[in-house]
């Protein structure tokens, strides 16, 4: 098992190539405050060209092995990086498309229960937002930063078994099973080809990221957060920003080339 340092050390500019080589490297990408910067509404945000030229020019020299990662809907991360469709590992986990376009498809009943309540509780709080992804119910408080305790609790209260949880991300809380995490869809990818064998490489920014940091340390891979600042994580490295990230894909096409 690989212990992650205490401190994620900061990447050099053009180190991500010599640590996680395109030749030997699968690259698992979270999405919002990864690839992209975070809006202020999650139908802002949206691939721009040349991102989506440089995944596909990486996609091309590690032999396919690029996955998206993300607690959005695989139907919004198509939305976002159109045309280019990814392998990927939507809803934290809990929907995967395989490299062959084969997909799981998440139990969308589990959070049945908890939407009317969820519903109405945006409902009465303007500025609240709730985004219902079927299978998880992500509820936004962006607009209203001042409900952020509330939101959480009132979500905590709806978790009435085991089989459910709430997941904090920025300025939002999302209800999901808990058996569906990023770790468990990294997992599943990296089961078969063209993933298998190659050392698992994931970069994130978010709480959500934090168990599929852990997975892939233990995989012997490697894990970056994107942070501004130094985070409290499980990441062995960090870059500052979606933009240094996009800098040190960029230089991965150095070597693919
Ligand atoms: O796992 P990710 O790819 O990072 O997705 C996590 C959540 O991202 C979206 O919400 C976040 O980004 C929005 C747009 O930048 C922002 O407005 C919001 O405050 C953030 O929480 C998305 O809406 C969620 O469904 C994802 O789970």
């Amino acid at each position: 098992m690989v212990e992650a340092a205490k401190a994620p050390e900061l990447l050099a500019p053009g180190e991500l190539e010599k640590i996680a080589p395109p030749s030997t490297s699968a690259y698992f990408l979270d999405v919002d405050g990864t690839l992209l910067e975070i809006r202020q509404r999650p139908e802002d945000v949206l691939a721009d060209a040349k991102l989506r030229a440089l995944l596909g020019d990486i996609m091309g020299f590690c032999g396919g092995a690029v996955a998206l990662v993300s607690g959005r809907a695989i139907a919004d991360l198509d939305r976002i990086f159109d045309p280019l469709i990814l392998p990927a590992a939507g809803l934290h986990g809990a929907e995967i498309r395989f490299p062959d376009g084969a997909r799981t498809f998440a139990d969308a009943s589990a959070v049945d229960d908890a939407r009317p309540k969820l519903r109405a509780f945006a409902q009465r709080h303007e500025g609240l937002r709730l985004e219902d992804k079927g299978a998880t119910l992500a509820l936004h408080f962006r607009q209203r930063p001042e409900l952020a305790e509330e939101a959480l609790a009132f979500m905590q209260a709806l978790v009435d078994r085991p089989e459910l949880s709430v997941q904090p991300g920025k300025m939002v809380a999302e209800l999901k099973q808990t058996a569906h995490t990023k770790a468990t869809g990294i997992a599943s990818l990296m089961a078969g080809a063209p993933f298998l064998g190659r050392t698992p490489v994931f970069i994130g920014d978010d709480l959500t990221d934090e168990i599929g940091f852990g997975f892939v340390n233990e995989q012997g891979g490697v894990s970056i957060r994107i942070a501004a600042m130094e985070a409290s994580t499980s990441a062995q490295f960090r870059l500052a920003d979606p933009a240094q990230l996009r800098s040190q894909l960029t230089a991965l096409r150095g070597q693919g080339a």
